[in-house]
Order: C-alpha cells, then structure tokens, then sequence
C-alpha cells in the first residue's frame, strides 16, 4: 500500500529538475561523455551505472557547474548549467567518492564546520535537525575518525543536506560499506526523495540499480540504456537460462560458441547462460546439459546479465582508434 502512494506521488509531480542535452566533455583527444542527454524529474532517484571509467563522475560535475562541458546545454535545477554555475552549486549536495571528513573532529563540530562554511542561518538548530534527521544525534560528540565506514557515509550525507539543497549528487556514496549500512543509507534516500529531493547516484551494485526509480547505463560516455529497471531488462531482448548440476565445467565448455550463446556467467553453484536468439539458445542449452545430466531452467534475466551484456557489446572508441 505505501509503495503505490509513493510511487503515484512521484510520478505526479512533474516538474523537470535536470535537463541537459548532448553534454559532451574531453580530455585532449579521449571523449570521456559523448553528447549524453538526460531529464530527471523532481523526487525522482536516478541511478547512474557503467563501468569504471565511463564518465559517470565527469557528466555529475558537469552538472552541479563544477567542469564546463565542450559541447551541449541544458539547465539544472532551472539554472543554466554554462552561465549559472555558482547558483546550481548552492542548491546542490555534492557526496564526492573521497568525500573528506575532520577524524580530529566529533560528528557534531563537522557538521557545525560545514554550516560556517555555507554560512548558513540558524547553524546551531540547523545542524541540531540534521543530526536528528539522519539519525545522529546519540552519536553527536563521537569523533568521526572512530566511525565505522557506515556512519562515516552517513555524516557525510548529513554534510551534504545542512545546506538545504535541493538536488543530491552522489557518486558511489555506498562503495566499501557493508550490506546492512547501505541498505540503512538507501531508506534515507528513499524517504529524503519522499519528502521531494531528486537524487542522482552513481552505483556499481545491481541492489541499489533496483532502488531506482530511473536508470542510465553508460559506457565509454555513451549511453546505451535508459528507463526503468524493468524497461531496461525488457528492452534488452535477452532470454536466460540457469544450468545446476555436477559437471557444470563441461557444460560450460561446450556452451562456449555455441549457437545462440551470447554470455556465460557463473553464479555461485549455477551457470547462467543468455542470449537474444530464444530459440537457437534454447537448442544449445538443451544439447550442452543433456549429456552431461545437468538441469536447465530459464529464469527471469535480471540486471546484471543486462550489464554484462551490453558492456560486451560496448565498442571502446578509443581502441579503434589506435587500431587504425
Ligand atoms: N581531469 C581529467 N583529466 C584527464 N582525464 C580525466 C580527467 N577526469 C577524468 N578523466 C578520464 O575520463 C574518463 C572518465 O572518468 P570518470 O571518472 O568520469 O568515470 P567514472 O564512470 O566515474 O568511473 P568510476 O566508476 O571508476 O568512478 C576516465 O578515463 C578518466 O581517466
């Protein structure tokens, strides 16, 4: 029941918070971001992926004004990202993926550092509110050096709100931090989005890609999908297959080529094995298992297999490049 509410409010609201058009950024002759385009709506949790290196970090300090794009426009948070930087940086939380933190200093003084810093009113109460907000305030005058990685991520998002942004950039805010403590990160993500935030983040984990009401995938600065975790699965055509039993290694060797074989992943005690082509996949699994006395299911392909997949379809320009 309060999925549906959220969601249906989320989608109500319509107002357009990120819109960029064909943003592109090199470093001497490597094109990092390659005329990327994105629309992010207010409240909306944008999920950022793509393997190292592919421009997520450099698309979100275009952004927030921090890089100056070489080529394309657009508007963040109603400003223009070319001539209004100093506005957008204002109205934006930024948690880098080094984010920096006094360790000399408790949790509150931090806090109380960084609201002189934006020399924002009403400090005192403000970092008060915020401590309460993340759910901080027990832990107030603990010096952060002797957090653990969980609540050094979390004060650092409390770092990043005391301003009252209205936009959250946050690249890989979770890296390095175990299961229980992004998933506490995630539900105040959640619930800030709830009362109106937008937040963009960039991720590596397929658990936190599902958290999202949105997605873009990008490689080499190229987007290659785009929509909902759904979306993307379905657009991605791929049918999966999951092999069990004994002689997987052998299974797996004849898979290797086969007809209709377009991936093959272990996972844990199974075979996962995908393609585009059902049918000519189908047959190879079925001649591949057989033999061997291996089951074969299909499953539902999720969306790491669509990670995989289309990273391996992904062309590097820059080794074409040097090929030629
Ligand atoms: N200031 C810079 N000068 C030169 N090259 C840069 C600079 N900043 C980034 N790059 C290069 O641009 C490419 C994209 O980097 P970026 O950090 O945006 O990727 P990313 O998708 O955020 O990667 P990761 O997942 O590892 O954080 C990389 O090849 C990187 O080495």
């Amino acid at each position: 029941m309060n999925a549906v509410v959220k969601v249906n409010a989320h989608e109500s609201s319509g107002d357009i918070v990120i819109d960029v058009q064909d943003l592109t950024k090199r470093f001497g002759t490597k094109t990092v971001v390659d005329h990327f385009s994105m629309q992010v709506r207010r409240g909306q949790i944008y999920g950022f992926l793509g393997p190292n290196g592919s421009g997520k970090t450099t698309t979100i300090r275009m952004l927030c004004g921090l890089l100056t794009p070489d080529e394309g426009r657009g508007t963040c948070l109603g400003y223009d990202i070319l001539t209004e930087s100093t506005k957008i940086k204002r109205e934006v939380g930024y948690m880098t993926q080094k984010f920096s933190l006094y360790e000399d200093l408790s949790i509150a003084e931090n806090l109380d550092f960084v609201g002189r810093m934006y020399d924002v009113p009403n400090r005192k109460q403000l970092v008060d509110s915020t401590l309460e907000r993340l759910g901080l305030t027990g832990r107030r005058t603990q010096l952060a050096g002797t957090l653990s990685g969980g609540w050094k991520q979390r004060l650092a998002l409390a770092a990043c709100l005391l301003h009252d942004p209205k936009l959250l950039l946050l690249d890989e805010p979770t890296a390095g931090v175990d299961p229980g403590a992004r998933r506490d990160f995630w539900d105040h993500i959640h619930r800030l989005a709830d009362e109106g935030m937008t937040v963009l983040v960039s991720t590596h984990y397929m658990d936190e890609a599902e958290r999202c009401h949105e997605l873009a995938y990008i490689a080499y600065g190229k987007l290659l999908a785009r929509g909902t975790g759904a979306e993307v699965i379905a657009r991605a055509g791929l049918t999966t297959w999951e092999i069990t039993g004994a002689n997987l290694s052998a299974v797996g060797r004849s898979l290797e080529g086969a007809p209709g074989v377009e991936m093959l992943v272990p996972f844990g005690t199974a075979l996962h094995v995908s393609g585009t082509d059902a049918a000519a996949l189908r047959a190879s699994v079925d001649k591949a298992a057989s033999p061997a006395h291996a089951k074969a299911r299909e499953v539902p392909t999720g969306l790491e297999d669509v990670f995989i997949h289309l990273m391996r379809g992904a062309v590097d320009p820059s080794a074409k490049t040097e090929k030629a």
